[in-house]
């Protein structure tokens, strides 16, 4: 059986005129942890908006747990067991901890058709255990979205993939507005999810947590993947120069 989780070939999307993602080849094996990297507007949050069927791509294949998916949405793809913390946090506000972790996926109490009673103790402990599990502190679980703080949210969007992954995570950006406190606490959900094995796709630009934390990086270019590097073969310098194309041709495509 192939241990490869996640596969993307020829991957290609272009806004109008702008070629945002071009013939992206990538490979995700089960349990690896990869950075995505590269300068803004590079296409990284382009290359996983389309592995989530965030928008719909114009070109390219996705292979996801053994099969070619065509999701068609962010749900669909949540469902197939692809969860995601996008820089934007689909949270709402309104909703305490435990209902936002379990939006769209309630624990119920008395199905009664479109009436179904919550069971929102059941909802609330089990909230409790996946923020144990994954070392999430929120100090309320009872206030709602609204009142807490950047750093927060973001540890609730975490918790809540970190507690539902089955296959893979998909974290854009999750540290880039967070306090030293905040970030070590995520950095510690991502080893974590190393420990359980789930695979980890991370666009990060902070070159130390990528080498401290992921297994390869993965350096995208004006929308094309330039290389694919295991940590130990690289260091800082080097991914750098790939980012600003002091190496690695603009045509190159790994996998
Ligand atoms: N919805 C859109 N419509 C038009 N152009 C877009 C759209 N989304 C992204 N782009 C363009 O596609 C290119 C890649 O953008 P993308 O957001 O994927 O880069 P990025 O590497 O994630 O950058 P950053 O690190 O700044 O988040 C950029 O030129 C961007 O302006």
């Amino acid at each position: 059986m192939s241990d490869i989780i996640l596969e993307t070939r020829g991957l290609t999307k272009r806004y109008g005129g702008v070629h945002a993602l071009t013939d992206a080849n990538f490979v995700l094996r089960k349990g690896e942890h990869i950075a995505v990297v590269g300068d803004n507007g590079a296409g990284k949050s382009t290359f996983v908006r389309q592995i989530t069927a965030v928008e719909q791509r114009s070109a390219g294949q996705v292979f996801f747990d053994g099969q070619e998916v065509n999701f068609t949405g962010p749900l669909e793809a949540r469902e197939s067991g692809i969860e995601t913390v996008f820089q934007n946090l689909a949270l709402a506000d309104d909703l305490d901890v435990p209902s936002n972790l379990y939006l769209g996926r309630e624990i119920i109490k008395f199905p009664l058709g479109p009436f179904s009673i919550l069971d929102r103790k059941a909802m609330r402990e089990r909230t409790l255990r996946a923020l144990e599990a994954t070392a999430v502190k929120i100090p309320n679980v009872d206030n709602t979205i609204r009142n807490m703080s950047g750093g927060q949210r973001q540890c609730v969007a975490i918790a809540r993939a970190a507690a539902f992954a089955s296959k893979l995570i998909i974290m854009d950006e999750p540290t880039a507005a967070l306090g030293v406190q905040e970030t070590a606490q995520v950095e510690n959900i991502i080893r974590g999810l190393k420990d359980r094995g789930v695979p980890l796709i991370l666009i990060s630009h902070n070159l130390r947590q990528v080498f401290d934390l992921m297994d390869r990086i993965v350096v995208f270019r004006r929308g094309r993947i330039v290389a694919s590097l295991h940590k130990d073969e690289t260091d800082g310098n080097d991914i750098v120069s790939y980012i600003t194309g002091v190496k690695g041709g603009s045509d190159a495509s790994y996998a």
